[in-house]
Parts: C-alpha cells; sequence; structure tokens
C-alpha cells in the first residue's frame, strides 16, 4: 500500500459499498492523518532544502484527482506561455494551469493540509508537447486579501508540486531539474516526474522543466504556501550584471554562487499602495537541457477566474487572461495568483479546534472536521 496508506472502503460510515476518493478527502481524519504522516516540511529541512516523497496518497485518491484533471476541458485550461524577456521578466515559459474546476476544489484542499494554517495558492498544471519552463526560483510576492478586507502582501516560502503522470520516462521530457543539487552534477539533480509523488521544496530554490517530447500530457498539483511579508528581494534591474555572471559560470560547469538571503518581512504589512514593488526576481543560474538561463522567477500559478474581488491595478489583461501572465512579471504579477483561493486558515482554525497546525513533529493532534471542512476561511489572492 505504501506511505499513502488507505483505500477504499477503509474507513467513515460507508457500510456496504467503498469509500470514494472525494469521500476519502472530506473525511478529515483520513485525509489530515495521511498528509501529516508525510511531514513535508520537515522532511525538506532535512533534505537540505528540496525532497521528494513517493506514494504520497492512497492510490484510488491518486486515480480520483487524475480524473478530475483529465475532465477539465481544453476550453478551462489556461495556456501560459511566454518567452524570455529581462525587461519584462519573464523567462521562457509554457504550459497550462487551471485554479478551479469541477472536483479541484477539494484536491487543492487537501494539498493545504500539507501547511495548515498557511495562505496559499494551488493549480492543476497540464503540460503537453513542448511545454517547458526555464529556470526560475520562484520568487514572487503575491497579494491576498484576508477575510477582514485587509490586504497584505505575502511571498511564496514552500512550493509544492504532486505529479499525476503514470510510467513517465525521462526522454518524455517534463523532468523538473533541481539546479542547486550539484552533487549529482554540474548541471543539477533530474526528477522524473513520477506517479503519485509530490516535490517540495523552500522558496528561492532553482529549478527548471525540461520541453516534453511526448504527445503524453504531464498532469499536476502546484503550488506555494505563502507568509506574510516580503521575505527576498525581488529584481529590480540591477541583478543583470549578477544574471550574466551567473550564465556564464554555468556554461563553464561551475557551481552556482549562493545567494545572500534577506529577511525581508514585515509581517501583516498593509500594502494597498505598494504597486511599484512587486515583480518577479530576476537572475539566471545555470540552464537544464537547451533551456537558456533565464530569471530567477515566474509568477506560477495561473487560473484567474472568480474569486477576485477587486481588479489589481496592474493587472494584464493579455490574450490569454491571467494565466497568459501569470509566467511574467513585475506589472503582471499580480495577476499570477489572482482568482487563487487562498485558504490560508486551516478547517481547525477556523472551526476553533486548532489542533492540527503544530509542525513541531511528525504526530500531531487529529481534529475531527464537520464534512467538506466546512468553516474554512476562504482567502483571495489579489
Ligand atoms: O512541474 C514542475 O515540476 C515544476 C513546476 C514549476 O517549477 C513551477 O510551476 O514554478
Ligand atoms: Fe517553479
Amino acid at each position: 500500500m505504501g506511505r499513502g496508506g488507505g483505500k477504499p472502503g477503509a474507513r467513515g460510515a460507508h457500510a456496504g459499498r467503498k469509500q470514494t476518493w472525494q469521500e476519502w478527502i472530506d473525511d478529515y481524519e483520513a485525509a489530515s492523518e495521511c498528509i501529516f504522516k508525510h511531514d513535508v516540511e520537515a522532511t525538506v529541512i532535512e533534505a537540505g532544502g528540496l525532497a521528494r516523497i513517493s506514494s504520497f496518497l492512497p492510490e484510488f485518491v491518486a486515480e480520483g484527482i487524475l480524473t478530475v484533471l483529465k475532465s477539465i476541458p481544453d476550453s478551462k485550461w489556461n495556456e501560459t506561455a511566454a518567452r524570455e524577456d529581462y525587461r519584462q521578466n519573464n523567462i521562457s515559459h509554457s504550459f497550462s494551469s487551471v485554479k478551479q474546476a469541477n472536483g479541484l476544489d477539494a484536491v487543492i484542499r487537501l494539498f493545504t493540509l500539507v501547511r495548515p494554517e498557511a495562505l496559499h495558492a494551488f493549480s492543476a498544471a497540464k503540460y503537453c508537447k513542448r511545454d517547458h519552463i526555464a529556470p526560475h526560483d520562484d520568487r514572487a510576492y503575491t497579494q491576498v486579501r484576508l477575510d477582514s478586507g485587509r490586504i497584505i502582501t505575502t511571498s511564496r516560502d514552500l512550493a509544492v508540486i504532486y505529479y499525476l503522470t503514470k510510467d513517465w520516462k525521462e526522454e518524455y521530457g517534463g523532468v523538473l531539474v533541481d539546479l542547486e543539487d550539484t552533487a549529482a552534477g554540474p548541471s543539477g539533480r533530474r526528477y522524473v516526474p513520477q506517479w503519485n509523488s509530490v516535490v517540495a521544496f523552500k522558496v528561492p530554490r532553482y529549478h527548471a522543466v525540461t520541453a516534453l517530447t511526448t504527445d503524453r500530457p504531464r498532469y499536476s498539483i502546484f503550488g506555494w504556501f505563502l507568509l506574510p511579508g516580503k521575505r527576498y528581494p525581488l529584481f529590480t534591474g540591477d541583478d543583470l550584471e549578477q544574471h550574466k555572471q551567473r550564465t556564464l559560470r554555468a556554461k563553464h560547469g561551475q557551481q552556482p554562487e549562493q545567494e545572500p538571503e534577506e529577511e525581508g518581512g514585515e509581517d501583516e504589512e498593509e500594502d494597498k499602495d505598494e504597486e511599484g514593488e512587486e515583480g518577479e526576481g530576476l537572475a539566471a543560474e545555470e540552464g537544464a537541457e537547451e533551456v537558456q538561463a533565464a530569471p530567477r522567477s515566474h509568477a506560477g500559478a495561473a487560473g484567474s477566474r472568480g474569486r477576485i474581488e477587486q481588479p489589481a491595478p496592474k493587472r494584464h489583461r493579455g490574450a490569454e487572461a491571467g494565466a497568459a501572465s501569470s509566467h511574467q512579471g513585475h506589472s503582471e504579477r499580480r495577476t499570477e495568483d489572482a482568482g487563487a483561493v487562498v485558504g490560508g486558515a486551516s478547517a481547525a482554525m477556523a472551526m476553533g479546534s486548532g489542533q492540527v497546525g503544530s509542525r513541531g513533529g511528525a504526530v500531531r493532534s487529529i481534529v475531527r472536521l464537520p464534512g467538506r471542512w466546512q468553516g474554512r476561511r476562504k482567502h483571495a489572492c489579489i
């Protein structure tokens, strides 16, 4: 059964028939027990900043989630693509993503259990032939409207990608390359997407997705947990020289230089008038495969349907509304997480039963919550 554990019918008051994957997700005790036991965050830290966890969910749940993604009509997927353009803070990328679709809400809710109290922004992704993401480090700010109406700036802190790729082979491309793990070689460690596995890492971390060579779609759930404040600097234009140096070093197979980390977070800062400070990072890292060195960050999550409570002043309205701009930087960055249900407080918190959150150890209290974890707060990224 693997670490994911569980099987249809194993739990719940569903005597006489098997529990469906949706029922399993709605069964807070089962879902939280499964996610908590992986202790994703601790595993990431122990592994030095990036970890892969296999057999993440019970097989029938993984199958259910794949069904959700496969049944999303083409028209719902937001294609996002951009060429590398440092002036626009774009990195070269293309893929499709969506935040809202039948059944996806529950799936995303499940992944929020990785860090229950945190604000987050998750999407489903579909990569087709030639889709890819050039090297980047995921640094970005996301503005979040809290229940109170207050708007705060957050920084991506923990990236989580869940792969729904069966029997994926390296030659299909779509390989996640961890450019910061050079123990495996100067061009980084390669993670061939593995069915029902999670790769999680602390942001910032340079990585890339190599171009797909297959007609098979590469499905995943991906997103970030966000922390209030500005936890790192973003590209301002001065990084260009550093970027060039890194590119040169990468070409010569030298180790990338570690960037000094800056703690810039002003917690819970009111940020309504800081549009000028948003933007994507920009700096180069060694390329993976044929991918050129590129800016350090792309905006990531796409899908802008619904839940945008108020148009952001600098929102990009490109051809692919929201999604198109979602991997672009600077002026487009607001759009990146637009439409996200940034469900900060977990059900437990919202319900005042609050035990689930302690990240202190592997064992956490499990709190039974009402079906569908009612009462979860819904914050919105704007
Ligand atoms: O899908 C992956 O393997 C990584 C995706 C990624 O890096 C991103 O969306 O920023
Ligand atoms: Fe990324």
